[in-house]
């Protein structure tokens, strides 16, 4: 019999239980014990509903509070010194480790967050060396198991490899030069010993253990590791089900198909074309192929006859018992249910599966795939067969107006006038900033009474005009604020947007935007993924009245703000009948007239952020050529439109440019702002290494924290920039933009960077 599974579920709640009861936790209005009570709901319902779906092989133990790397970490005692012997408790270290913690004479900053492989997910990077002493403070996957058990739902456990976990961690302050933390491997192993021991005491069949670190190419030179890891845990652990997904196997599967696994998972959404070589790898041996046929990445209605034909051609190599129907990743990326949604139309409902009906999907085509008659399964697949052709009718649409223009673009649309050390001179003469330019990276806080202004709005309890208002009002406090301050290059404050993704996707044409499609990004915050459904264009303007307005209060420059066509894409669910390319092209053709509307509208800077042009590097190298290509090109599409006194910007919220160094100067933005407070001075090492030619700002501090830098933390800072880079090239910004902060750190921490960049210009004159 062929058996369904998914692979992990999101943790927010079908009502956002779970980000709302950690705020308060954090805001002292709920007790530990009510935290632990409402996970505990959520987690039950999570396992009932995905086991009335039919699934067999459920998920405990990759429920979060905030990170799923974090759990691990704290769990093996990876707790850097800094968060140990502060009296805080275990649940108040976990919390300090992921958001850091300033308070009662508590001040500690957060641990770094990394991208989660190519999704904006984020996770808290472990920080490990020689010193490092791995023990097990508690059992997750057990105690959820057991939590699990008590609801009358059978799981089966997930829990991240050790030699991802350590891949994935960095060496901590302190760690030797050169350090790696997967030298320390056979001291992290025992604690995955007692861990896997205890769960198959405990009666647990089978554990999945995930490796996602095997879909990159790093992971070839890890065999040794690998071997004896699992030649170590295969014969006390329960059956062990290894998992990747994102990226295809290549190469490693010959060696992953000798390790003594009892099952492997490939993600067959990101990667079809990997079956066939990985069914070759595994048929001689006895492992059961988990495949991943329906997208934990995107919220498309599976194809469930294509699911069955790759199901089929599995079966028939390796027989029925020995195939898996399964999500291709966790769920973690996809929203709950689709039965939260409202307003979508009939028609466009029917198109999408969201996390509870993904696991209907596994459920009926495992079903189906082992033959049954039922007349649900017979049922849905006939229902799916009708909502996929009317799905591919809709496809076979297109807008030939946009098309033809994707199609005309001229290597001519992707450059400036003139190069970038000519625009300079014009730029300073006609913006007139001081040496060291302070500019913040575009959003202010998102008060309270902002986004309740806005679901007023949304429920009609107020109307345009008054939450136009109101919006005006909120960018004259930013704009005066910023002046008072001394900030020299001001913006609006973004107050009118919800989340710089959504808020594009809801005014072009070719979206659909949804109203509770959570998806989690970082410990509480969230994001709901507008979902592109045809070719995309701009019907009008969408900021150039906010920009113009936010300049006519103020004689100080003012910079427009827009999200770039490749962050657009990549924060939506994109489509998956045409290319990746031809959606960022058709985005950055909108952009370019929006551009060039804010410069008409006497806008005389404007930042295209791309925060996520990083992220959508694809997982293995020999694909990222074609995807630097058509990315920098519609950033430059995006751009280029405008004379060369038009300052622009772009801004990049993460540290690893290495891989990218040369996209990003190809991007010939006039001036990036980066992420540079969390990592060392490394980064701007290779700027300088790479000879970046253009301006840049590197974050002077680290905005997803609630902590206020010091001013002598300021300057030492940009004392430490100034050793590396020009300073006619440095600008002063924090890291991010600043909507997650409240109104009160904010102030402390501009009122400090101004401090900083004034001492720079008395300093470095
Ligand atoms: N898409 C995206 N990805 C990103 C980022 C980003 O900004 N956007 N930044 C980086 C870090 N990730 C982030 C992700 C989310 C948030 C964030 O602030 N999310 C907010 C929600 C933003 C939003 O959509 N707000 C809406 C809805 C807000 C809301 O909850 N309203 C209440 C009603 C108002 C109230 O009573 O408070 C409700 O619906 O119940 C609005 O402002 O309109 C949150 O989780 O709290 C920040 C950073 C990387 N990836
Ligand atoms: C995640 S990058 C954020 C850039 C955006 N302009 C902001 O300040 O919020
Ligand atoms: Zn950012």
């Amino acid at each position: 019999m062929v058996l369904s599974s998914v692979l992990g579920f999101p943790r927010i709640g079908a009502n956002r239980e779970i980000k709302k009861a950690v705020e308060a936790y954090w805001a002292g209005k709920l007790t530990q014990e009510e935290l632990t009570k409402a996970a505990a709901d959520v987690k039950k319902t999570s396992w009932t509903s995905i086991q009335q779906r039919g699934v067999d092989l459920i998920p405990s133990g990759e429920f979060s509070l905030y990170d799923h790397v974090l759990d691990h970490s704290a769990a093996f005692n990876v707790i850097p010194k800094r968060y140990v012997g502060l009296g805080l408790s275990p649940i108040d270290v976990y919390f300090a480790m992921g958001r850091g913690r300033q308070a009662d004479g508590v001040d500690v900053p957060a641990c770094e967050m990394k991208k989660w492989f190519d999704s904006n997910y984020h996770f808290v990077v472990p920080e490990v060396s020689e010193e490092t002493e791995f023990k097990l403070n508690f059992n997750k996957a057990l105690e959820e198991y057991q939590e699990a058990k008590a609801a009358g739902v059978t799981t089966r456990p997930v829990i991240l490899g050790p030699v991802s976990f350590l891949v994935l961690s960095k060496a901590a302050k302190g760690a030797s030069a050169g350090f790696q933390p997967i030298s320390v491997l056979s001291k992290l192993l025992p604690v995955y010993e007692t861990l896997l021991t205890d769960l198959k005491a405990a009666g647990v069949e089978s554990v999945q253990i995930d490796e996602p670190i095997l879909v990159l190419d790093t992971a070839a030179a890890l065999e040794k590791q690998y071997v004896s890891v699992y030649e170590t845990l295969a014969p006390i652990a329960p059956k062990i089900v290894l998992t990747t997904y994102f990226s295809r196997l290549d190469s490693n599967v010959s060696f992953i198909a000798k390790l003594p696994i009892a099952g492997l998972h490939i993600d067959l959404d990101r990667a079809p074309g990997q079956l066939e070589e990985v069914i070759a790898a595994v048929k001689p041996t006895s492992i059961v192929l988990s495949l991943g046929v329906v997208s934990g990445r995107n919220i498309w209605k599976t194809d469930f006859a294509a699911a069955i034909k790759t199901g089929q051609t599995a079966i028939d190599a390796l027989g029925a018992d020995r195939v898996i129907i399964a999500t291709s990743s966790s769920l973690l990326h996809t929203p709950v249910t689709l039965a939260s949604e409202k307003k979508l139309t009939a028609e466009q409902k029917d198109w999408f599966s969201f996390a509870l009906e993904k696991a209907s999907e596994v459920s009926v085509i495992a079903s189906a795939l082992s033959g049954s008659q039922d007349a649900a399964v017979t049922g849905a697949l006939e229902a799916n067969k009708v909502s996929i052709a009317k799905r591919r009718e809709f496809e076979s649409t297109s807008d030939d107006t946009v098309r033809k223009r994707v199609a005309s673009i001229t290597p001519e649309m992707l450059e400036r006038k003139s190069p970038f050390a000519v625009r300079k001179e014009v730029q300073a003469k006609h913006l007139n900033l001081p040496k060291f330019p302070t500019t913040t990276i575009g959003s202010f806080p998102q008060t309270k009474e902002i986004r309740q202004a806005r679901a007023k709005l949304g429920k009609g309890e107020i109307t345009v005009e008054e939450y136009d208002e109101f919006i005006k009002k909120e960018i004259e406090t930013v704009v005066r604020f910023q002046e008072r301050i001394g900030l020299d290059l001001l913006v609006h404050g973004e107050p009118e947007r919800n989340d710089m993704v959504q808020y594009f996707g809801e005014q072009l044409s070719g979206f659909v935007f949804t109203q509770n499609a959570w998806v989690q990004s970082y410990g509480s915050r969230y994001v709901r993924p507008p979902i592109i459904v045809s070719d995309v264009s701009r019907p009008g303007p969408m900021t150039v009245r906010w920009s113009s307005y936010a300049q006519s209060i103020t004689k100080k420059p003012m910079k427009g703000m827009l999200t770039g066509p490749v962050t657009i894409l990549n924060w939506s669910f994109p489509r998956a009948d045409v290319s990746r390319e031809l959606q960022s092209k058709q985005l950055a053709l909108a952009l370019r007239d929006e551009v060039v509307d804010l410069e008409k509208a006497g806008i005389n800077a404007i930042q295209v952020d791309e925060p996520a042009i990083r992220e959508g590097l694809p997982l293995r190298r020999s694909d990222w050529d074609a995807y630097l290509k058509w990315a920098v090109d519609s950033f430059k599409l995006s751009t280029a439109g405008v004379t060369d006194q038009l300052q622009t910007h772009s801004h990049f919220c993460y540290s690893d440019f290495d891989d990218i160094f040369p996209s990003i100067q190809r991007l010939d933005a006039d001036v990036i702002s980066i992420e540079a407070s969390k990592s060392d001075m490394k980064l701007l090492n290779t700027f300088k290494q790479y000879g970046y030619s253009n301006q840049i700002g590197p974050g002077v501090y680290d905005i997803h924290s609630p902590r206020v830098p010091g001013d002598q933390e300021i300057k030492d800072r940009l004392k430490s920039m100034l050793d590396i880079l020009p300073d006619s090239l440095l600008f002063v910004n924090p890291d991010c933009g600043l909507k997650t902060r409240g109104w009160k750190e904010t102030e402390a921490s501009l009122v400090n960077l101004v401090a900083g960049a004034t001492w720079a210009r008395q300093n470095y004159a």
